[in-house]
């Protein structure tokens, strides 16, 4: 479960204004998000979408407000090791994917069970059913370099997935990929929240929308205007 309850949240390098006030990216928000869930998260360019997924993947703490994540409350006082193991809890894809570029494909998506230092074995079991289950295993000795969109997009999906995390954040990941491509992203994910995993998708494609109906949280200058 998520909950926020008029969190104010801001960039680390958001500036104050001329009268002292503190510019925020998301001024006093609230809403939930129950445990597997599927919820678009909508808005015009510089709404405020990828400062929400940034809040809710815990780059920095809220100045205000409450906040609670996966079971856990979030307070100043929240350690940073309560907050990297919430952390590895979720998955996170960026518009811009963030592979390794010198990892393959393979390397790439076993980073997050590497990181929890999973029994090798165990991680190449893994890695072979997801590779498999987003239609990359003959890719998997590629560099990112040698991949379309689409395939390091869904490289950037089972590498967020992997860990089987209880959160997906996913911002834009059918930018820039075809219609047929930009279906698949989007099936894939609602299986993931079908299995339980609550994911949250910004996206400004309203014709995928559209095809995948399903409740939104829509922003306007860093303010909810409703969650449906
Ligand atoms: N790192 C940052 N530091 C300071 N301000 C930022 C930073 N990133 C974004 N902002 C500001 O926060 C506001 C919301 O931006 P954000 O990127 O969250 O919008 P968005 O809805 O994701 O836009 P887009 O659809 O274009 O990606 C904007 O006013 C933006 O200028």
């Amino acid at each position: 479960m998520i909950r926020l309850h008029n969190v104010t949240w801001r960039h680390a390098s958001q500036i104050r204004g001329r009268r002292g006030e503190t510019l925020s990216a998301l001024p006093a928000i609230s809403f939930s998000v129950a445990q597997g869930e599927f919820r678009w998260l909508l808005g015009p360019s510089g709404a405020g979408k990828s400062s929400l997924l940034r809040l809710l993947h815990l780059e920095a703490l809220p100045v205000s407000g409450q906040l609670e994540l996966l079971g856990t409350d979030i307070t100043p006082g929240t350690t940073r090791s309560v907050l990297a193991r919430l952390r590895q809890r979720i998955g996170m894809v960026h518009q811009d994917f963030r592979l390794m570029p010198t990892l393959s494909v393979a390397d790439n998506v076993a980073l997050p069970l590497r990181l929890q230092r999973r029994h090798e074995a165990d991680v190449v079991t893994e890695v072979d059913a997801i590779l498999n289950w987003v239609g990359l295993t003959t890719r998997k000795n590629a560099r990112p370099v040698e991949l379309s969109g689409g395939e390091q997009q869904r490289t950037a999906i089972a590498r967020a997935v992997i860990a089987r995390p209880d959160l997906v954040l996913a911002d834009e990941p059918t930018n820039a990929l075809e219609e047929s491509q930009a279906n698949r992203v989007i099936g894939m994910l609602r299986d993931i929240a079908a299995m339980g995993t609550s994911v949250i998708v910004a996206t400004h494609n309203d014709a995928l929308v559209r095809r995948f109906p399903a409740p939104a949280l829509r922003l306007n200058h860093g303010r909810l205007i409703n969650d449906e």
